[in-house]
């Protein structure tokens, strides 16, 4: 049996939908829209086209979004004090800054700058310290999209053994917090790792978030595991075109996994609709307005 597609495209559309109807609700009982400021420094051609779907993925929900375009040559104190003019705009909900930022800013020192509490990536050190102790905050929107089309795939995850590959602040490691808060046995591996297929064929649930085209193969897996590909990876195809691929070899891996999420169609598109939820979120919280709890 070749493995079940798990649609992240489908599952993106319909959390939209729902925090679309939930943003109706919201604006009709306070007066007001959430907005989510998102900022560009820089011409990178790949993450102006993120902007630009996170842009209209926040209209279609109804939501404001307030774009900030930088030049390339920005200094590290016009970006802080851009970051301080959101922080204190009561109209703006969430604040994002794309990565990577040019070289001649700090990332760090930006992410910490950032109100956690606007703080709708979740990258700011507030944010990964409460969800490594449990507290409420905000979860970064690529490894929540994991999250949700895991619970949506294999319901209870508890006592499963979950293999994250990749340590990143902003994938592997919230990842594996993620996995852990719902009771997984979690393996992180990385570059030091040593007999990576071995590991990987523990897992009942395999995270790919590496950067390394097709890199695990379908004979690395435990027979039907549940493959995450994070992996956004651009090269080209045999036609000479660029296309996109993941962190795994889709062809042989399908033919051993349970289930697996294709790329594009996976993670990408849950990445976008987790951002306009956790904006939604942030706008709740600031207004003391209550959502749904499942959301
Ligand atoms: N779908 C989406 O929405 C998103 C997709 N992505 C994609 O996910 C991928 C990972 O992104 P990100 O976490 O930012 O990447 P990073 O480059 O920050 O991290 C990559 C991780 O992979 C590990 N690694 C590198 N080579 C190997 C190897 N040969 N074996 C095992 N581990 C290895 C590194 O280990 P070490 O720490 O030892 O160096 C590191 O921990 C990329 O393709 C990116 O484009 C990212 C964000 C969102
Ligand atoms: N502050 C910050 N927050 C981020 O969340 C952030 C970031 N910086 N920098 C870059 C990465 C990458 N990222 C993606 C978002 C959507 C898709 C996505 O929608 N992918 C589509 C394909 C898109 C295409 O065709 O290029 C898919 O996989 O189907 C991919 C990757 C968010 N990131
Ligand atoms: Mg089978």
């Amino acid at each position: 049996m070749t493995a079940r597609l798990i649609d992240g495209k489908a599952a993106a559309a319909s959390l939209r939908a729902t925090v679309a109807a939930e943003v109706a609700k919201f604006r009709s009982a306070t007066g007001r829209s959430p907005g989510l400021a998102v900022v560009l420094v820089g011409e990178d051609p790949a993450s102006a086209v993120y902007v630009r779907s996170k842009g209209k993925a926040t209209v279609e929900a109804g939501m404001q979004s307030i774009e900030h375009k930088l030049p390339a040559d920005t200094s590290e104190a016009e970006l802080l004090a851009l970051v301080d003019q959101l922080n204190s705009d009561p109209a703006v909900d969430g604040i994002l800054v794309q990565l990577p930022l040019p070289p001649q800013i700090d990332a760090n020192k930006v992410i910490t700058r950032i109100d956690p509490d606007k703080d709708v990536d979740g990258f700011n050190p507030v944010n990964a310290g409460r969800l490594a102790i449990g507290l409420p905050g905000f979860v970064p929107c690529t490894p929540l999209g994991c999250l949700k089309l895991l619970r949506a795939e294999l319901g209870d995850l508890a006592g499963k053994h979950a293999v994250v590959i990749g340590r990143s602040n902003i994938v592997g490691k919230p990842v594996a917090m993620l996995l852990l808060a719902e009771h997984c046995t979690v393996t992180i591996a990385h570059s030091r790792t040593r007999n990576l297929p071995a590991v990987v064929r523990q897992a009942d649930i395999v995270v790919a978030a590496v950067g390394r085209p097709n890199m695990v193969k379908g004979d690395w897996l435990k027979l039907h595991a549940t493959v995450i590909d994070v992996g956004i990876n651009r090269v080209e195809g045999d036609d000479g075109k660029s296309r996109l691929v993941g962190d795994v070899d889709f062809a042989s891996a399908r033919e051993i996994a349970g289930a697996i999420t294709p790329v594009p169609g996976g993670v990408g598109p849950m990445t976008i609709a987790c951002l306009i939820r956790n904006t939604l979120v942030s706008a709740a919280r600031r207004d003391g307005y209550q959502l749904p709890e499942d959301l």
